[in-house]
């Protein structure tokens, strides 16, 4: 796999990637900051379970004491003491709920905040190779599922281990050779859990693929909802929707057939483990050994001590999903991009001065097939350089270099003569405005999409940006003007209007490089002609580079590329490139010859 490829997050993991120790150690920048309140809860699980072992251990004197000896003076406190201790024991469990809680959402939440920044600033790349249902789960889901998986088991276990612990010392203070028939047979259930391990690992993989699967059908229906209407497509999805819930039924279930054996063969262990002691018990009972006290204390500590083990299957599967969705998370945070990789010593961008050029550029987007090949040319400042070409050429991936939504494969972009590698991303970006055919909203008022191109608006720089985009009347007639909500995707707007919105909001940035994409080929005559005049008033004395269809609109352009399959093949003037009668006229020829025809068919 090639650099630009390693970026695919669909493939997921059945193996642990990681020992316990590197797994802890890529933690603890998470754990770090609530390391207090960790401490505090794990101290806080000590009396929670010790507690157990406690009143496990009163059973012996109460036993001796009153069955044996007749002396009740002591059992006559054993009642109140063992209420006591388990108001104690309340309070603690209380308080640790608290605390872990506190503990695992604070983690859950800084997870989130590490996975979206990593979000933002993914390399566009990153965006081709995933789909939307992988984005969901493996940004959002998966520090959920982490966290809450985790947290819950490391306090089971943690009070399950400090009352295994005091019952263990329990056991060996009533009697060391039952403590040994009863710890022993233990040993025989690390077997049935390291296959368990290895089966469930698989199916947790294939769950979280079907899983991402399904999320993205949901997200495809809600972004594709009028295609899928206007083509009939509701059977097909459903189908497909159909196809993959069911495999993800089938997973679960034989997730469920693989693990659930586990509590069955843990009952069977531990009552093994019973019938051992009862068996010896009784050996030792009537050879003098142990005092019947001792008996019945030692089968309560006992009992409490398998409890929880019984458990251990479905524990087990909640745990091991937790820790590999963490590793899952290691590997999104563990993702390369250019923005985090920049270093923070990078020039400022203030401006341009001279030009834009590309020098030799190479570029393919998977690292195999070249799309732009050996392109140089040069964009004086102040200038309306326009790309045209055949479909496909490489004019949009051109315009995706300067910003540098895409790296070089080799060659350099450079902005009055340096690199534009040597400057902030960020200060680059912010000299530079694009207009998209598809522009994007966001779910807001009016006033907050226009202000996305500059957070610092004033109302007149609004005003200003609206007239200029020829908006004043539109809004004017919105029942709150400005402050009207226009929904995500800017649904209440027609196609002209959502691109004088994306124009105004342009002209609100003000940045001196305008990059404008096929920006009015998708409207009709007359919604165009605004558009025009509109994308005019944003090009006014900025540094232009138009992608255009419509040779009409470009034909006053101070220089025009025409980019044929990834190759530059001709370049000047409107009328230089007439002069020439090669590419750039055929194209023109087509589009006049095109245009003539349909005029003589509209006149007969
Ligand atoms: N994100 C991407 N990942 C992989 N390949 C891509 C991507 N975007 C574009 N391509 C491929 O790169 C080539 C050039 O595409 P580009 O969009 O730059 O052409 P274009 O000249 O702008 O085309 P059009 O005029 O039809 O919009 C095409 O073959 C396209 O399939």
């Amino acid at each position: 796999m090639n650099k630009k490829e390693s970026q695919r997050l669909d493939i997921v993991s059945t193996k642990p990637n990681y020992s316990s120790l590197e797994g802890f150690k890529r933690f603890w920048p998470f754990l770090k900051p609530v390391f207090f309140w960790l401490v505090l809860g794990v101290l806080l699980t000590i009396p929670v379970g010790g507690l157990d072992a406690a009143v496990a251990s009163f059973l012996k004197p109460f036993m001796d004491n009153v069955m044996v000896e007749k002396d009740t003076e002591f059992a006559k406190q054993v009642p109140y003491i063992i209420v006591a201790f388990t108001i104690v024991q309340g309070i603690c469990i209380y308080a640790s709920n608290l605390v872990n809680t506190y503990v695992g959402a604070r983690i859950a939440t800084n997870l989130k905040k590490t996975l979206y920044k990593k979000l933002l600033q993914a390399d566009i790349s990153f965006f081709d190779k995933n789909t939307s249902g992988i984005v969901i789960n493996r940004f959002a889901a998966d520090a959920d599922t982490a966290t809450s998986g985790l947290v819950s088991n490391a306090k089971l276990f943690l009070s399950k281990f400090w009352s295994s612990v005091g019952l263990v010392c329990v056991l060996l203070y009533n009697s060391w050779q039952l403590c040994f028939i009863a710890v022993g047979v233990l040993i025989f259930l690390f077997i049935p859990i390291s296959i368990v391990r290895k089966k469930v690992s698989k199916s947790i993989a294939k769950s979280v693929k079907s899983g991402t699967q399904l999320s993205t059908r949901y997200v495809e229906t809600y972004s594709g909802i009028k295609i899928i209407k206007s083509f009939n497509l509701q059977k097909t999805l459903f189908e497909k929707f159909n196809v993959n819930v069911e495999e993800l039924f089938k997973i679960s279930m034989k997730m469920t057939r693989d693990t659930n054996w586990l509590g069955p063969v843990m009952h069977v262990v531990t009552a093994i483990g019973v019938a051992g002691v009862l068996y010896y018990g009784l050996h030792l009972i009537t050879t003098g050994v142990i005092t019947s006290g001792t008996f019945v204390a030692f089968i309560a500590a006992l009992i409490m001590l398998y409890t929880p083990i019984k458990s251990i299957g479905n524990n087990y599967v909640g745990l091991q999903t937790s820790l590999l969705a963490l590793e899952r998370i290691y590997d999104v945070i563990d993702l390369y991009n250019v923005e985090e990789a920049q270093q923070d010593n990078q020039n400022r961008l203030e401006g341009i001065h001279k030009s834009i050029k590309f020098d030799h550029v190479d570029f393919s987007y998977d690292g195999r097939r070249k799309i732009l090949k050996d392109i140089s040319f040069e964009v004086p400042v102040g200038s309306k350089v326009a790309l045209v070409g055949n479909s496909g050429g490489g004019k949009s991936t051109i315009t995706a270099l300067i910003p540098r939504l895409y790296e070089l494969d080799s060659g350099k972009v450079m902005i009055d003569e340096h690199d534009i590698n040597e400057y902030s991303i960020t200060s680059l970006r912010d000299n530079i405005s694009m207009v998209f055919q598809d522009n994007f909203l966001f779910d807001g008022t009016v006033r907050e999409n226009l202000m996305y191109g500059n957070e610092n608006a004033s109302q007149d720089q609004i005003d200003f940006a609206i007239k200029s985009a020829f908006l004043d009347d539109f809004i004017k007639k919105l029942p709150q003007g400005l402050d009207t909500l226009i929904g995500e995707r800017g649904l209440l707007l027609s196609g002209g209007q959502k691109q004088r919105l994306a124009i105004a909001r342009a002209i609100l940035k003000n940045a001196p490089v305008v990059i404008l994409d096929e920006a009015t080929s998708a409207l009709d005559n007359k919604s165009e002609k605004v558009v025009q005049r509109a994308l005019d008033k944003l090009m006014e004395g900025r540094t232009t580079i138009v992608i255009a269809h419509r040779l009409s609109t470009i034909m006053d352009a101070d220089k025009i590329l025409v980019i044929n399959d990834g190759k530059l093949v001709e370049e000047g003037s409107h009328s230089e490139l007439l002069e020439k009668n090669g590419a750039y006229s055929v194209l023109y020829n087509s589009q006049f010859a095109h245009k003539e025809s349909a005029t003589e068919e509209e006149n007969s």
